[in-house]
């Protein structure tokens, strides 16, 4: 579903990604993990389309994403740093807007359902500037799902939820898991990280530098294996 190949990306004089390759078969649940500045951000960004390569090539359900952008994002879902929310409009009003622009059959009973879903039905009609940060990262959510994209790419998803809402996110992504969405989840939490994932990355210093099948190694291994390998680069 998604292939990169030899992906770069230098920003001035500095050479951020490497050569990453990377390949997520449909259904499958890949989680990144690496230290500050590694990378993955800037990953994740080039996969949602919101910066170009600067070589290599990206694969998105078969279509280079250089030629195809505009109907590869409506396959996309994104929960990102930015939350690509409208302050002055509510909550209602702005995942009316997204579900306009996508097109969504009966969007009234989608939008009830998915603030039901994130806990925010009792703020619908406020503001999004009225909004605590957690509760514009629950309505970023429910943005990213508006459309119900077969591909979630998430950037630290659970920043500033409070725990309710992180066991919400987290029966979200597993009910995802279970219906054949791809996702690709930057994360520094590794309990977070590994339970749902079919595949855990370490990308460090632009490179991926160890891949493993996570449900064949214990939490306290992967912690061990992280340190050797990221201390080594
Ligand atoms: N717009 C930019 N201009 C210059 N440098 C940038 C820009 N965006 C990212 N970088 C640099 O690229 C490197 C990788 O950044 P990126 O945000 O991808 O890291 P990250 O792995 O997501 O880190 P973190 O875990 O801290 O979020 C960093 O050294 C960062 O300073």
């Amino acid at each position: 579903m998604i292939v990169t190949r030899g992906l770069t990306k230098k920003i001035g004089n500095k050479q951020i990604l490497k050569g990453i390759d990377l390949e997520i078969a449909s259904g499958e649940f890949v989680t990144c993990f690496g230290p500050n500045g590694a990378g993955k951000s800037t990953t994740l960004k080039i996969l949602a389309m919101l910066t170009k390569p600067s070589g290599g090539q990206v694969l998105i359900d078969g279509q280079d994403v250089r030629e195809n952008g505009s109907t590869l994002r409506r396959k996309i879902g994104l929960i990102s740093h930015h939350s690509f929310l409208y302050e002055n409009l509510t909550a209602w009003e702005n995942l009316e807007f997204y579900g306009r622009m996508y097109e969504v059959p009966n969007l009234k009973k989608r939008i009830t359902q998915l603030l039901n879903e994130v806990g925010l039905s009792f703020a619908a009609d406020d503001p999004v500037h009225s909004f605590s940060r957690g509760m514009q990262q629950r309505l970023s959510i429910a943005r990213a799902l508006v459309h119900n994209p077969p591909i979630l790419l998430m950037d630290e998803p659970y920043t500033g939820l409070d725990e309710i809402a992180k066991g919400v996110l987290k029966q979200i992504l597993s009910q995802l898991a279970q219906s054949s969405h791809t996702v690709f989840l930057i994360t520094h939490d590794f309990d977070q990280g590994l339970e749902q994932s079919d595949q855990a990355l370490i990308l460090a210093g632009g490179r991926i530098i160890y891949t493993c099948n996570p449900r064949r190694l214990q939490r306290e291994e992967f912690r061990q294996r992280y340190l050797e390998v990221v201390g080594g680069v």
